[in-house]
């Protein structure tokens, strides 16, 4: 039985993945998430990938230093909106480059403000194309709503167009469209995203529904949301604070209450298993909050997670 062969119906043969390393963390307050892509690499992701049958390309993580900006203030509530903004910016054509040339980029965040980009390069070249969300988090915050002005808490209001607009943002086309979003892992949702959940009507599938119907379930009405047809492409972005703190302790924003082990890679699979996954998003992995086996357990499991996604069956 060889499920590593070429199911995917978007990425050519031989799959190629190209690793997009993302080491940034002004999109959130905290030390050290910006050194995540550089863990997530040296635990061996690469060669783990050509091990399941993956051509990877990784020429080095991107240098965002040069594209920092001395002067930086807020705008309105926004935290380092020039600096986020620009490399969004970046990350958004080097993820739309490689989905261009058929290869499958994988980003390894760093701070879930990138989805920005990646979500804005993927969608340049698979205009179709459905996210799924999972995180404990609904990052959909606007200008108007944040409480905390950091923008790994806003991503999707300016994929989608929502709240006030910025000059600064204005190359963020807002294509993604409310029933092309769909979340899985929800339980810290602020009251203002709520209500933007509410009023533009987007599926989120919180931990709730995950304890009520399993997670088999959950995935399976996840798609049949955004894709009920198994036909568009699909980025995955995955938060790894969508996970319970006693899987993936060593994140900035962690959250009791979440995925299992298995209830996390299990999404990962069924992505796979679609043929449709065309991005992958590992985010927020952050080296800096534990202890060294606590975070030894952290970049193990966006390493695997990313596998699982990449087709690693167990079996
Ligand atoms: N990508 C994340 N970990 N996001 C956490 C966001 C927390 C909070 N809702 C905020 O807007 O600040
Ligand atoms: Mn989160
Ligand atoms: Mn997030």
């Amino acid at each position: 039985m060889s499920s590593q062969s070429s199911i995917s119906r978007f990425i050519p043969n031989p799959k190629t993945v190209a690793i997009v390393g993302c080491p940034f963390r002004a999109g959130q307050a905290k030390l050290g998430v910006d050194n995540g892509p550089i863990h997530l690499v040296e635990a061996g992701l690469p060669r783990q990938l050509e091990e399941l049958g993956w051509k990877v390309h990784f020429d080095g993580h991107h240098q965002f230093e040069e594209i920092a900006t001395e002067n930086d203030p807020p705008i309105g509530k926004l935290k380092n909106p020039r600096f986020v903004s620009r490399v969004c910016k970046a990350v958004a054509k080097a993820v739309g480059d490689h989905a261009k040339k058929g290869q499958l980029p994988l980003t390894l965040g760093g701070d879930h403000s990138l989805a920005m980009g990646t979500i804005s390069g993927t969608l340049d070249q698979y205009p179709d194309a459905c996210v799924v969300w999972v995180d404990a988090h609904a990052d959909i915050n606007t200008a108007d709503t944040t409480d905390s002005g950091n923008l790994h808490g806003m991503p999707l209001s300016f994929l989608l167009g929502l709240g006030e607009k910025f000059e600064e943002f204005s190359w963020i086309k807002p294509v993604l469209k409310p029933e092309r979003l769909v979340y899985i892992g929800l339980r810290d949702v602020d009251a203002g995203e709520k209500r933007i959940l509410r009023e533009n009507g987007i599926k989120a599938f919180s931990m709730h529904e995950v304890d009520k119907y399993g997670i088999g379930k959950v995935v399976e009405m996840a798609l049949d949301h955004v894709n009920p047809k198994r036909e568009r492409p699909i980025h995955l972005s995955f938060d790894v604070d969508a996970l319970d703190p006693s899987v993936a302790p060593s994140t900035g924003t962690p959250v009791r209450g979440g995925l299992t082990f298995r209830e996390g890679h299990y999404i990962c699979e069924a992505m796979y298993e679609t043929g449709c996954l065309v991005a992958l998003d590992i985010m927020e992995v952050n080296p800096s909050l534990a202890d060294p086996e606590a975070v030894k357990q952290t970049v193990a499991v966006g390493c695997s997670l990313a596998r699982s996604a990449l087709g690693e069956t167990l079996l």
